[in-house]
């Protein structure tokens, strides 16, 4: 088994006994569940730098990153510096997570969340919702077209943006469909872990233009990012870069400005 593989596994139990303590009924009970979404793909389009800054404290492929941060501390460094939003992750085992992250981050600013998950279950995305997510991703790697359809649809009837990703050509023509926002190419291998730009740079001529083109992973210059945008992506995802660094909230607003400068 590889190491998705795992994760997987591991995700559909603790799913299973989540749902067994806590109905889908009290996720909707949240006070949160009533708030107005924010818009990941309005924020990207009308935005200059295009950054999603990831919380992310260890990670499979590099161990730990960063343990010493508050969420708060970081999230608010992130919007200071003029992120287009942020992603957090919410997976435990393997990233060190949680779902009390999101809350954090979602009490802290004023901008998209995105709850960065192996998502798997519908129950999942009402979790999303009622910890003050605005956007869910969908790894096209670990479900089947039906599942996309089902959840990428629900999560939209709930108000949330949906970001699909893909690693290859195989997994894009899989996915597209309607009801996804956001399509994102992963550069990096979560099977193997290899990190190549040259994915986003061979995959954005497949992605149709009604989706906002993420490229994800990998980012660790602004010139990588001037690379990427003559092939339309319009957000990139960063997480390890700004997360490895003693500020990830400086780290970032140092970047962002030489981006925009
Ligand atoms: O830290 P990086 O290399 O900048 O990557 C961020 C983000 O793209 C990465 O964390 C990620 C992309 N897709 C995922 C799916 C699950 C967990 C993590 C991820």
């Amino acid at each position: 088994m590889n190491i998705l593989d795992k994760i997987v596994v591991d995700k559909r139990k603790e799913v299973a006994l989540k749902k067994s303590i806590i109905p889908a009924s009290q996720l909707e009970a949240s006070i949160l569940f009533e708030r107005t979404t924010f818009s990941l793909v309005d924020t990207l389009r009308n935005s200059t730098s295009g950054i999603i800054a990831e919380h992310k404290r260890r990670s499979p492929s590099r161990s730990v990153i960063n343990q010493n941060n508050s969420v708060y501390d970081v999230a608010q460094g992130y919007e200071k510096a003029g992120a287009c939003g942020m992603s957090v992750l919410t997976d435990g085992k393997y990233f060190g997570g949680s779902l009390d992250d999101l809350l954090l981050a979602r009490a802290s600013v004023q901008m998209p969340l995105l709850r960065k998950e192996f998502v798997v279950d519908e129950y999942q995305i009402l979790e999303a919702k009622a910890y003050g997510a605005d956007v869910i991703l969908l790894i096209a790697s670990i479900l089947t077209r039906e599942q996309i359809k089902a959840l990428s649809q629900f999560a939209q009837s709930l108000a949330l943006n949906v970001l699909l990703e893909v690693h290859n050509e195989e997994e894009l023509h899989k996915s597209i469909m309607p009801s996804l926002d956001l399509l994102g190419v992963n550069n990096r291998n979560l099977k193997t872990f290899e990190v190549s730009l040259d994915t986003s740079k061979t995959l954005s001529a497949l992605i149709p233009d009604d989706f906002v083109k993420v490229s994800e992973s990998g980012i660790s210059s602004v010139d990588a990012i001037k690379e990427l945008l003559p092939y339309g992506y319009q957000g990139f995802l960063i997480g390890e870069n700004f997360m490895k660094t003693d500020d990830p909230g400086e780290s970032a607003t140092q970047f962002i400005k030489q981006l925009t400068s």
